[in-house]
């Protein structure tokens, strides 16, 4: 990873939310100071906490949050977005910014008209795991975006884990529907494993703590392992033993199709929410 990014400049985050929290806890962790952090929060209880845990500036208006600063990012839901970027216009005009988006489904182009055009944009798709430092991001540039505003947006997505580049751009409902909603699907993983688990007689303490370490020995295993997760597997999965038993019955109710159709049906909703909010 890069040091510290943004040294010498300011990031502004317009919406304080869920992704924006866990943004702002992942490079704060990394050691980008607060002094250079600010974020635009409608909700009191929201901007509150987040001067409180992060010591960052917050501010209720989205343009002084943003006056000076090298860096916009634009964390509000893809159903504002249009409104918000409208109001900033003028001092995206004004300032020409870096503008990072982290919002599912509306593109770039769309963010460069409604900031009124020759704005830099980079579009991006984060996760919340970017709390911890073990984020993704994927990540597509526009036009206007020169090379070095192409590193200062991967230093900032950097500090809060790994970040992939997305050439094609209609690709990025893709990253969503597998990165960006992916922890969601490894929670829901975790809680019917959990719910199985007290059903066949352990205590929800015990479920918790077994489920916990899986999932994270798991992960560790695909990424520090070069095999393949089938060879994975294979290797957990005795001929006539427990695991074969399981995976039979997760093939036989169409698991593979499931997962498939599940990020079918996101990717869509990515492309939908384009078109919706225009
Ligand atoms: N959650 C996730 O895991 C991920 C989310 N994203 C994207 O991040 C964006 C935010 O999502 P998420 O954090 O989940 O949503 P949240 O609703 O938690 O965050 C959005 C925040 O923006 C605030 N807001 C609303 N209107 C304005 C405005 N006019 N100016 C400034 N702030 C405003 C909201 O306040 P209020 O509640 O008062 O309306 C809210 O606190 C979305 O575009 C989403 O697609 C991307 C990757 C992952
Ligand atoms: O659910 C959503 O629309 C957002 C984008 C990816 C994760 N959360």
């Amino acid at each position: 990873m890069n040091p510290l990014p943004f040294a010498s400049g300011t990031v502004a985050f317009i919406g304080g939310g869920n992704m924006a929290r866990s943004l702002i806890g992942g490079l704060v962790a990394r050691g980008v100071p607060a002094t250079s952090i600010r974020v635009a929060e409608p909700m009191a209880e929201l901007r509150d906490s987040l001067a409180r845990d992060f010591g960052i500036h917050a501010f209720t208006d989205n343009a002084i949050a943003a006056a000076n600063a090298t860096t916009w990012v634009l964390a509000v839901k893809p159903q504002v977005m249009r409104q918000v970027c409208e109001a900033l216009a003028p001092a995206a005009q004004a300032a020409r910014p870096l503008v990072v988006s982290i919002a599912a489904g509306i593109t770039a182009a769309q963010l460069e008209r409604w900031l009124g055009g020759g704005v830099a944009v980079v579009r991006t798709m984060p996760n919340t795991p970017a709390l911890l430092g073990a984020g993704v991001t994927g990540m597509f540039a526009n036009d206007r975006v020169d090379a070095s505003q192409r590193t200062q947006a991967a230093d900032l997505l950097e500090a809060t884990g790994k970040t992939v580049w997305i050439e094609d751009e209609p690709r990025m409902d893709a990253v969503t529907a597998v990165s960006g909603s992916g922890p969601a699907y490894v929670f829901l993983l975790a809680e019917a494993m959990q719910a199985a688990g007290e059903a066949e007689g352990l205590s929800g303490e015990a479920a918790r703590t077994l489920v916990q370490q899986t999932i994270l020995g798991a992960a560790r295993m695909l990424i520090e392992n070069d095999e393949m997760p089938s060879e994975l597997r294979r290797r957990v999965t005795s001929p006539g033993g427990t695991t074969q038993a399981a995976l039979e019955n997760f093939e036989a109710g169409g698991f593979r199709e499931l997962v498939a159709r599940a990020i079918h049906a996101a990717t869509e909703r990515g492309r939908q929410l384009s078109a919706a909010n225009d």
